[in-house]
């Protein structure tokens, strides 16, 4: 039963979307788990900046798992619901899945979401294009990713986007590490989200 009022007002303050919040609240709370479950590795590893870290979240295992790939749309859509934009994409790999899986649930949904992907170099054959997708020019995007570390890849995303013509509107990603993106973000003046942080992946 979805939790409003009778006035049609939510009890929860959550503004009304049609779909139950008791469903968003599962989806959330389902994947939490499969992510703690199957996504986090201890040990020593090196990061794509070059850091050195004791953990790893491989979101790759979550944004391509059957079961855990459509909440992840569900559950991004739902944290940029507010927000107005016509085409999600990022930096490949990692947020090749993110985008698809939004792209899958606004179609269930009834709505249209176009993906695009940043290749890391421009292609130097065939129409030797560094986005790949629907055409973004003059249109609003969001740019999304499994995980931010230093925030690096979303930057590179936003500032290949732009240069594509688009107006990019915010970076979401999946969770945060906590080790600078989201001042690398407000430093360019980037809105950001993330679902989970580090405490509620048990890793602060
Ligand atoms: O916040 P950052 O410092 O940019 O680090 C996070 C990025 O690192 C990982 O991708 P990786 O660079 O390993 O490449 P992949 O997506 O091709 O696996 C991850 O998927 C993010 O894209
Ligand atoms: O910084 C990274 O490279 C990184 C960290 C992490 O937890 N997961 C990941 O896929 N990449």
């Amino acid at each position: 039963m979805p939790h409003t009022t009778n006035t049609g007002i939510p009890d929860s303050g959550i503004p009304d979307t049609g779909i139950p919040h008791s469903d968003v609240a599962a989806d959330r709370a389902r994947l939490l788990e499969i992510v703690k479950d199957k996504a986090i590795v201890h040990g020593r590893v090196t990061l794509s900046s070059g850091r050195d870290a004791d953990y790893y979240v491989d979101l790759r295992r979550i944004t391509l798992d059957g079961e855990a790939a459509p909440l992840v749309g569900r559950v991004m859509r739902e944290l940029v619901r507010d927000l107005d934009f016509e085409a999600v994409g990022g930096l490949t790999l990692g947020a090749d899945p993110v985008a698809t899986s939004m792209l899958h649930a606004a179609a269930a949904a009834g709505e249209r979401l176009d993906a695009f992907v940043v290749r890391k170099a421009g292609k130097a054959h065939g129409l030797q294009q560094r986005i790949e997708g629907p055409a973004i020019a003059g249109r609003r995007v969001l740019i999304v990713e499994d995980t931010s570390t230093t925030g690096a890849s979303p930057l590179e995303a936003a500032e290949a986007a732009r240069e594509a013509g688009a107006e990019v509107v915010a970076v979401a990603t999946i969770t945060d590490r906590a080790t600078g993106a989201a001042e690398k973000f407000a430093a360019a003046g980037l809105e950001y989200r993330h679902v989970y942080g580090l405490s509620e992946l048990g890793l602060a």
